[in-house]
C-alpha cells in the first residue's frame, strides 16, 4: 500500500489536504478551551466583555473549521482521482505489453478487477486518509495532552479505554483481514462467471443451458455475498463496542470529576471542556475504526495492483537491441526451434527449421492442435521459444526492440479483431498515414471492398469486436489491415478458412499480383490444401512436428501425412481447387 501510494501520489493535492486538515484539527481543538475560559472566567465572574470577546472568537474559529474541512475534502477527493486515474493508466501500459503467457497467468477478468474495483479500494482509502485517518491520530493525541493538562488524574480513565479499545479492534480486524482479502478474489470468479456468461450468451441458449449456468453464476454470487457478511458483521460489533465503552468513560469522567470540584481541586468549566474533549476522543476513535475497516481491504487491493505492476514481463527487450541491415534480399529462418506453453507436459512444437526468402510463400499446414498457430505466433515474438532461434535477415529477433520487430512482421491472428470505430480507423491500425487511396486497394485485394461499398464507406461503423459483420467480413477486413502495413514478412493465421473456395483463389490471385505483398516474405496457415498449393515452400505439422518439407508436387508424391491430408480433401471437395 504505502508503495503504491508513493509512486502515485499528487504531492501538491496532498500538502493541501492536510494545510487545510491541521487548521481544522487547531480550531476545533481550542473550542473547548475557550468555552472553558467562558465558564470559569465570565460566568463565574459576571465578565459580560470576556464573554462576548471569547463568543466572537468561537464563531472566527468555527467559520475557519468549515472551510479548513471544505478545502480538505477538495484537495482529498482531487488527490485520491488522480491516484485513481493515474494507477488505472499504469495498469493498461503495462498490460498492453504483457505477452500471451503473462496474460493467462492473470486472466482477463481479474485484470479488469484489478484496474477497476481495486483501484476504487485504494481510492477509497485515500480520500479517508487525507480527510481522517491522519486527523484521527492528531486529535487524539492533542485532546489527550490537552486533557492531561486539566487533569492527570481524570486522564487516566481515557488512557485505561484506549487500551481496551485498541484490544478489540485488533481482535476484530486479524480475523476480517483474510475475509477482506478473499473478498477480492471472489469478485474475480463472479467476473469470469459473468463474462463468460455474456460472451457465449448465444451458446447458453441454444443448448438450454440458461438453469446451468444461472446456477452457476448464482453460486459464486452467494459465496462472495457470505464473505462480504462475515466481514460486515465482524466491523459492525465495532461500533457498538466503542460506543459502550465511550459511554463508560464518560460516566467514570463525570463520576471522579464531580468529586474533584467537590474538593475545590477542579473548575466545573473544566469538567465541560474535559467532556468535550472525550466526545473529540470518541469522533477520532469512530473515524480510525473506519480506518482499520478501510485500510486492510485497500491493502489486499494494493498487493493485487502491485503483483501486475511489478509482474516481470516474460519478454523483454534486449539492453542493446540490434536493428538488422537492410538486406537486398531479406529471409525468415526458424533454427530447431521448440516451444512448450507454461505447465504443459508436451511441447507444442518441436525442432522446427525452415528458411525462406523474400517473394516466396511458405504455407504451414497440419490437423487440428498441430502447433500451426504456435509457430506463427513465434515470428513476432508474441511468444519466446524454449529453445532454437528465430532469425530475420540474420538478426535473432529476441535480439531486436519488440518495436522494430513488430514494423518488420504484419500477421492476421487466426481469430479476427476488429476495434470498435470505422472501417477506415480500423485500417489506420495497419497504416496510421494511409491515405483513403491506399485503404480501398487493401479492401479490394482483401475482397472486403464490395461489402464495404454497399454500407457508408470508410465510414462504415464498426461495433465492439467488429460484431456487426460476418465471421468471413471479419476476416477480409483483417486481412486488408495486415496487407496494408509496410513489412517485410505478411503472415496469415487461417485468415482464408471462412472464405468460400471461389474468395479464397480470388484474394490469394491478388495477393500475389500486389508488388508490395509479391516482394515480401509471405507465411500462410491454411487448413485447405487449395489454399496452400502454390507455394513456394510447405511445412506439414503433425503434433508439433515436422513431418514433411517441399513443394505440393513433391509432398504429394512422398509424403504421407500430405496425402492424407489431400485425400481426405479429394472427398471432401476442397483440394479439387488446388492448382487454382
Ligand atoms: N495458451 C495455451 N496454453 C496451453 N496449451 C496451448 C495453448 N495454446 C495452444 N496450446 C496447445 O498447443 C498445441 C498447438 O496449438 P496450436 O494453436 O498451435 O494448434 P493449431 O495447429 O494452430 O490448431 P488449429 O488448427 O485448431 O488452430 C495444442 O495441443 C494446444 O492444445
Amino acid at each position: 500500500m504505502i508503495k503504491l501510494v508513493k509512486r502515485f501520489l499528487n504531492k501538491w493535492a496532498a500538502l493541501g489536504a492536510v494545510l487545510f486538515m491541521i487548521v481544522q484539527v487547531i480550531t476545533f481543538l481550542y473550542l473547548p478551551t475557550l468555552t472553558a475560559g467562558i465558564i470559569n472566567q465570565g460566568i463565574a465572574k459576571h465578565d459580560i466583555n470576556y464573554i462576548i470577546g471569547q463568543g466572537v472568537l468561537m464563531f472566527i474559529l468555527s467559520i475557519l473549521s468549515v472551510i479548513a474541512a471544505g478545502g480538505n475534502i477538495y484537495f482529498a477527493a482531487t488527490q485520491s482521482q488522480l491516484m485513481g486515474k493515474k494507477i488505472r493508466s499504469a495498469i493498461y501500459r503495462k498490460v498492453i505489453y504483457f505477452s500471451e503467457q503473462d496474460l493467462s497467468k492473470f486472466g482477463d477478468s481479474s485484470l479488469i478487477t484489478r484496474a477497476t474495483n481495486d483501484v476504487v479500494q485504494i481510492q477509497n482509502v485515500m480520500v479517508n486518509m487525507l480527510r481522517m485517518m491522519i486527523m484521527s491520530p492528531i486529535m487524539l493525541v492533542t485532546a489527550i495532552v490537552l486533557a492531561f493538562t486539566m487533569s492527570p488524574k481524570l486522564t487516566l480513565i481515557f488512557v485505561l479505554s484506549l487500551v481496551i479499545l485498541v484490544a478489540i479492534i485488533y481482535l476484530i480486524m486479524g480475523r476480517s483481514i483474510p475475509l477482506f482479502k478473499s473478498i477480492q478474489t471472489k469478485t474475480d470468479d463472479l467476473n469470469l462467471t459473468f463474462r463468460e456468461g455474456l460472451t457465449g450468451v448465444r451458446v447458453i441458449r441454444a443448448f438450454n443451458r440458461d438453469d446451468y449456468e444461472q446456477k452457476r453464476f448464482d453460486h459464486y454470487n452467494r459465496d462472495y455475498m457470505n464473505t462480504g457478511l462475515k466481514v460486515y458483521r465482524l466491523t459492525a460489533m465495532m461500533f457498538p463496542l466503542l460506543t459502550v465503552i465511550l459511554n463508560f468513560t464518560n460516566i467514570g469522567i463525570v463520576w471522579f470529576g464531580s468529586q474533584l470540584i467537590a474538593s475545590h481541586s477542579f473548575a466545573v468549566g473544566n469538567l465541560v471542556a474535559f467532556m468535550s474533549y472525550s466526545t473529540q476522543i470518541l469522533i477520532s476513535f469512530t473515524m480510525l475504526s473506519f480506518m482499520f475497516v478501510f485500510l486492510p481491504r485497500a491493502s489486499a487491493s494494493a498487493a493485487r495492483i502491485n503483483e501486475v505492476l511489478d509482474h516481470e514481463d516474460s519478454i523483454t527487450d534486449s539492453d542493446q537491441p540490434v536493428q538488422p541491415a537492410k538486406q537486398a534480399e531479406s529471409t525468415l529462418s526458424f533454427n530447431d526451434v521448440s516451444y512448450r506453453y507454461e505447465h504443459a507436459e508436451e511441447c507444442a512444437l518441436s525442432d522446427v527449421s525452415f528458411n525462406v526468402h523474400a517473394g516466396q510463400t511458405l504455407a504451414i499446414i497440419g490437423g487440428t492442435g498441430s502447433g500451426k498457430s504456435t509457430l506463427v505466433n513465434l515470428i513476432p515474438r508474441l511468444i519466446e521459444p524454449e529453445q532454437g532461434s528465430i532469425k530475420i535477415d540474420g538478426v535473432d529477433v529476441a535480439k531486436m526492440s519488440q518495436f522494430s520487430l513488430h514494423q518488420l512482421v504484419s500477421i492476421t491472428q487466426q481469430k479476427a479483431v476488429l476495434f470498435a470505430g470505422t472501417v477506415r480507423s480500423n485500417m489506420q491500425f495497419g497504416n496510421r498515414e494511409a491515405t483513403d487511396d491506399q485503404i480501398w486497394h487493401a479492401l479490394e485485394v482483401a475482397q472486403a471492398a464490395d461489402f464495404i461499398k454497399a454500407e457508408a464507406g470508410l465510414d462504415t461503423r464498426v461495433e465492439q469486436n467488429g460484431e456487426n459483420f460476418s465471421g468471413g467480413q471479419r476476416q477480409r477486413l483483417a486481412i486488408a489491415r495486415t496487407i496494408i502495413k509496410d513489412a517485410q514478412i505478411y503472415v496469415f493465421d487461417d485468415s482464408f478458412s471462412a472464405l468460400d473456395f471461389k474468395t479464397d483463389a480470388k484474394l490469394r490471385g491478388d495477393l500475389h499480383a500486389d508488388p508490395k505483398i509479391s516482394r515480401a516474405i509471405s507465411v500462410i496457415v491454411a487448413q485447405r490444401v487449395s489454399t496452400i498449393a502454390n507455394a513456394d515452400e510447405i511445412i506439414v505439422l503433425d503434433d508439433g512436428k515436422v513431418v514433411g518439407q517441399g513443394t505440393h508436387q513433391q509432398l504429394l508424391a512422398n509424403n504421407e501425412t500430405y496425402q492424407s491430408i489431400v485425400n481426405s480433401q479429394i472427398r471432401t471437395g476442397g483440394a479439387s481447387h488446388a492448382e487454382k
